[in-house]
């Protein structure tokens, strides 16, 4: 297959206009195809050694939410006191979750034996199925924003919370917890940037050609 111009751009305006939403979630229920459309996508995120380690668990009731939200309060309190003074009353005043407004949650959890102990691909960096796992967090990230659906990771939880609200089995990881729904906008940059909590780094910094190189900025 080969994509035309027009698609490519449509890609790359998917990238660029994707955020982590956290406040602009609208009640309006998901289609179930939409559901399945993104969890389709999801699964045919890169594996190594196609081990394919995901699973995801579709969360729409409110019980259950209101349940992580409470783990999300009292891991957020803990959280704010590692921060002092002035980044503290920032850090508090940041909206960092939309885990009772958004109507879908889906965790993404990582079974790390799904295909036995010797994995190709895995054999030197034992994580790369925790990285595969993130990789389908991705694609349901960029699957969402093509859907005009709004997404928001929150790992400010601690992992108890989500096994025993979702019943998961202790062999898994837990990769993230995803709110996901319409929004009334998606903001134009990040959240963090528009507070002024962490701006976007110089592209020029991140890229260093042939070797690693110090930048004046960077050190
Ligand atoms: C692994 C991981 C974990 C988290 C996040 C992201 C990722 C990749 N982000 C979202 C993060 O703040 C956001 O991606 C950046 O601020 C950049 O903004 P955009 O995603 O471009 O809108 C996030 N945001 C938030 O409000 N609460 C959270 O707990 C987290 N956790």
């Amino acid at each position: 297959m080969h994509f035309t111009e027009q698609e490519r751009e449509t890609l790359y305006k998917v990238i660029f206009n994707r955020r982590d939403v956290r406040r602009e979630f609208l009640p309006d229920p998901i289609p179930e195809a939409v559901i399945q459309r993104l969890l389709k996508a999801a699964h045919h995120a890169p594996s190594v050694g196609f081990m394919q380690p995901w699973d995801f668990i579709v969360i729409t009731q409110s019980d259950t939410r209101r349940r992580i939200k409470e783990g999300f309060e009292t891991a957020n309190r803990e959280s704010a006191d590692l921060f002092d003074g002035e980044r503290k009353t920032k850090y508090q005043s940041l909206k960092l979750e939309g885990i009772m407004e958004a109507p879908l949650g889906i965790c993404i959890t990582c079974d790390r034996q799904r295909t036995g102990n010797v994995v190709l691909g895995k054999t030197i960096k034992p994580e790369m199925d925790l990285f595969s796992a993130v990789c389908a967090a991705q694609n349901l990230w960029l699957a969402a924003r093509a859907e005009n659906l709004g997404m928001g990771w929150v790992s400010i939880l601690h992992d108890d919370v989500l096994y025993e609200a979702l019943g998961i089995p202790e062999h898994l990881e837990i990769i993230g917890y995803f709110c996901i729904g319409y929004v009334s906008e998606f903001q134009p940059s990040p959240e963090l940037e528009k507070y002024g909590w962490q701006s976007r780094r110089d592209i020029s910094q991140a890229i260093h050609y042939e070797k690693w190189s110090n930048t004046e900025k960077d050190q």
